[in-house]
């Protein structure tokens, strides 16, 4: 029977009652560690977060948001907001993109699907373009699929092919961008020792080149343009290798924020620009910072930027990055079909849900939640409110971010009367842990929990209930650390410091005045993860969950 023949009314629950306001917070990046002076969570003063956790073990557990918890391809693999926010939103696992390129890469299936056929008609004559995140960091894409793609692609037919790198440091260590140029190059000096003129185009830096997201800065998909496209930008080098090693000179230089730069032949000419009868594959298997780019690469119609040029190229995602645009149209895999998410049942069952964050993270308690869709599914039923993020100015500079308005715009939601489910996601752990700075770090938290008090406060007064989780680690521990737990030192004796999310568990709290009496965890599930809240948030919105999402955490006791 296909999805849409089935029913998506909800039983009744048996014991619990409609109509209580529920108030959902993720808190981006908030895992839980060991206590020490690199948890900046511990060392932070989060008095609202310290209540929901002490001496409250029937209402406060801790989840697992890693790995095959939320559909990664092993459990070495640290979560990440699209995972994280797909699991909590759709209530089941689904292997994820990151899995699904594994295997129709192994299975070679890759290679016979729609999307190849499609560029590869342009084998004979074009250059094929590959622009990605250059890392092994599995949070958007993964230099391994990237060499067996090279490869594969050679195999079937490219001659020609140009990689437009972008360098990480924010999912792996800042500083290993030349060693995964070096690996890169080592490979594609095989390939032209094979005849194929395979080289590096382009490069720049994850955040200040492509890879925004949500609409926040066009400037930095139009500054990847200009590089990968027209083959412009301020800098010019005659080997990626080289060009990386120059910029990193500046004392303050990142490879999460390198400039944009061109590889230059002889005569200063840039040796690869795209142009017409080239095909174009963004190898990023995730999806919020490759929509922007892939619209500037599909839309006909575009006015986000001055594209100069617009090339008559085939393209094609690594993945559809966004299932209800259909964006972009030709893809290498299919991505998961995430179905049946608890927003699309909740508004078929009558709850109205308001749902806010900042830019940084709009998409994550609206697109990934809802499965990697935009808009809304009931326009009558769902209010999603975007805050402005700042922009412009790395995150550790303005820690609080935008905690406070969020809250204040979900406080109001709640005392509105007008929404049964609010939900917000507070960015601050994870976008200030990103940028390594561990005082803004510690700032970011006391601001986000500053937040979370302002929403169960309006929860108490409307006689709500509140659900407070994250979607994944990262400021609780801002250190690369060896396999005993000890932190890591560099040459020169400075600690390793972990710009990266990480493999910790998060908690879950579940309380306020709405709460039925006798609810508590469930002690059977120990090894529970993120996709088990959804069922718990229907149950608490007074609903049997369905029957293929994961165990609710919750029970009833006996008064
Ligand atoms: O910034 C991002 O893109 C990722 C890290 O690569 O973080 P998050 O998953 O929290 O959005
Ligand atoms: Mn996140
Ligand atoms: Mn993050």
């Amino acid at each position: 029977m296909g999805s849409s023949e089935l029913s998506w009314e909800l039983a009744d629950h048996p014991r619990l009652p409609k109509g209580k306001t529920v108030a959902v917070v993720i808190l981006d990046g908030w895992g839980e560690a060991d206590p020490d002076q690199f948890n900046c969570i511990h060392v932070a003063d989060t008095p609202a977060m310290d209540s929901l956790k002490k001496g409250a073990p029937e209402h406060w557990r801790l989840l697992r948001a890693h790995g095959t918890a939320v559909g990664l391809p092993t459990d070495d693999d640290m979560g990440n907001s699209e995972v994280g926010h797909n699991a909590l939103g759709a209530g089941q696992i689904y292997a994820q993109g990151a899995k699904l390129v594994d295997l129709a890469l192994a299975s070679g299936k890759i290679y016979e699907g729609e999307g190849f056929k499609y560029i590869k008609e342009c084998f004979n004559k074009g250059t094929l373009h590959l622009i990605g995140l250059l890392s092994d960091g599995g949070v958007h894409s993964r230099l391994d699929q990237l060499l067996l793609l090279l490869k594969g692609a050679n195999q079937h037919g490219a001659r020609r092919i140009r990689v437009h790198i972008l360098t990480d440091g924010r999912d792996v260590l800042d500083g290993t961008s030349i060693h995964f140029v070096e690996i890169l190059e080592n490979e594609l000096l095989k390939l032209r020792e094979k005849g194929v003129d395979a080289q590096i185009a382009s490069g720049g830096g994850r955040m200040y080149v492509t890879m925004d997201r949500y609409e926040n800065d066009w400037g930095v998909v139009k500054r990847g343009w200009d590089a990968q496209v027209l083959g412009e930008a301020p800098f010019k080098f005659q080997s990626a290798i080289e060009g990386i090693k120059k910029l990193r000179e500046d004392p303050k230089a990142n490879d999460q924020f390198l400039p944009p730069f061109v590889i230059v032949d002889d005569n200063s000419k840039p040796i690869g620009p795209i142009v017409d009868g080239d095909a174009v594959v963004t190898f990023n298997f995730r999806a919020d910072r490759m929509v922007m780019i892939a619209k500037a690469l599909e839309y006909e119609n575009f006015n986000k930027f001055d594209r100069v040029r617009f090339p008559k190229i085939r393209y094609a995602g690594m993945l559809q990055y966004d299932g209800e645009l259909k964006l972009p149209s030709h893809y290498l895999v299919s991505p998961p079909e995430i179905k049946r998410t608890s927003g699309e049942y909740l508004v078929h069952n009558g709850i109205k849900i308001f749902a806010c964050s900042e830019t940084v993270k709009f998409g994550h308690v609206t697109f990934f939640w809802n499965g990697n869709r935009s808009g809304y599914f009931d326009s009558s039923m769902e209010e999603y409110v975007e805050i402005p993020s700042d922009t412009g100015i790395s995150f550790n500079v303005q820690p609080e971010m935008k905690a406070l308005e969020i809250a204040e715009r979900a406080r109001d939601a709640i005392l509105s009367g007008n929404f049964h489910h609010v939900r917000i996601n507070l960015a601050n752990g994870d976008m200030v842990g990103h940028t390594g700075d561990i005082k803004a770090t510690v700032i970011a938290c006391r601001a986000a929990d500053e937040a979370v008090k302002i929403i169960i406060d309006a929860i108490e007064q409307v006689k709500g209930i509140y659900v407070v989780t994250a979607d994944h680690g990262n400021a609780e521990d801002m250190v690369k650390r060896d396999k005993s737990g000890q932190p890591l030192v560099d040459k020169d004796g400075n600690v390793q410091i972990l710009t990266s999310h990480t493999l910790h568990p998060v908690p879950l709290a579940i309380g306020g005045p709405g709460l039925a009496p006798g609810v508590r965890f469930r002690r059977d599930l120990q090894s529970a993860g993120l996709a088990n809240v959804a069922a718990t948030v229907i149950n608490l919105h007074g609903f049997e969950a369905p029957d293929e999402y994961e165990p609710t955490l919750i029970e009833v006791g006996g008064n």
